[in-house]
């Protein structure tokens, strides 16, 4: 229950727990995370390697189960894919047999849904694609798969995407463009958005909360603000403020890592 005047939280995530039932034994991906998206933010997830980021977004996404805890969506449960949220993976998806138009189509007609031809122009538009509708996937570059699968996420109007290192695979010049992309998309649409992240830079960039996982079981170690006004300039992201919180966020991921916390490691050398 919220306090009275608060927001709902978008998603909230309560006690999230999750064990793998592995060959070799059960696995705690997750153990008792806790977090909360307000509606229209931008919320990355950053962590060590393995510590369970995926398995919390596809929580969110109600594609598999939790063991323990629940996600809620505007306050009600989600028990399985919902409508509402949409995703984007490293991998594009894009079906190789099916055209970019097919492709994008593809959702609408398993909903048996008629396509929203003037949202999905805008989005293709938005994102640099008109005029690409008859390519198939393997005629179109990685950012451009990329692109394809942003659209096909916001096609059918989340109010919720969910980003799982979309852009990992691309090299930096169109990761920082993809990004840009994402910034100008959410500034127009205002969909709440929830992306992980190896790139400390990029989740600065993009979001307005920067939750930190501890290392397997991921649990939330520590969530950063990130104050500054968007879009983002170079010259914002080259600040000495967005130095000191790129550090903060490494030292709280490596420190974690080793088990050296962020105070020990500012203590200076005391001579015996
Ligand atoms: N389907 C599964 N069955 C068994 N174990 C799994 C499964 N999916 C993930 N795991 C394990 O759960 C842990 C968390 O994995 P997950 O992919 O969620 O972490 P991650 O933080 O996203 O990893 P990365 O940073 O490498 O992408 C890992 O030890 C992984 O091997």
């Amino acid at each position: 229950m919220n306090a009275p005047g608060a927001v709902t939280p978008k998603l909230r995530v309560d006690g999230a727990t999750k064990v793998y039932q592995t060959a070799s034994g059960d696995l705690l991906a997750l153990e008792d995370c806790t977090m909360a998206v307000q509606p229209n933010e931008i919320v990355s997830i950053v962590g060590p390697s393995g510590c369970g980021k995926t398995t919390l977004l596809w929580s969110m996404s109600g594609l598999h189960g939790l063991t323990a805890g629940q996600v809620l969506l505007d306050n009600q449960p989600i028990t399985g894919p919902h409508p509402d949220i949409g995703i984007v993976f490293q991998e594009a998806n894009l079906l190789p047999w099916r055209n970019l138009e097919a492709n994008i189509r593809f959702p609408f007609e398993i909903k048996h849904q008629q396509i929203d031809r003037v949202w999905v122009d805008h989005l293709l538009n938005r994102v640099g694609l008109e005029g690409f509708g008859k390519k198939y996937p393997r005629e179109l570059s990685g950012g451009m798969q990329q692109r394809a699968a942003i659209v096909r996420a916001l096609s059918l109007k989340p109010s919720v995407l969910l980003m799982d290192e979309p852009f990992g695979a691309l090299d930096s010049f169109t990761r920082e463009e993809m990004n840009r992309l994402v910034e100008e998309i959410w500034m127009d649409t205002h969909t709440t958005i929830v992306f992980i992240t190896h790139s400390i830079e990029e989740a600065i960039l993009l979001s307005d909360r920067v939750v930190v996982l501890s290392a397997r079981p991921g649990r939330v170690a520590r969530v950063f603000d990130v104050p500054f006004e968007r879009p983002r300039s170079l010259d914002v992201m080259a600040s000495k403020e967005v130095f000191d919180l790129t550090n903060a966020i490494k030292e709280e991921i490596v420190g974690r890592r080793t088990g050296i916390t962020t105070t020990e490691k500012r203590q200076p050398a005391v001579a015996s």
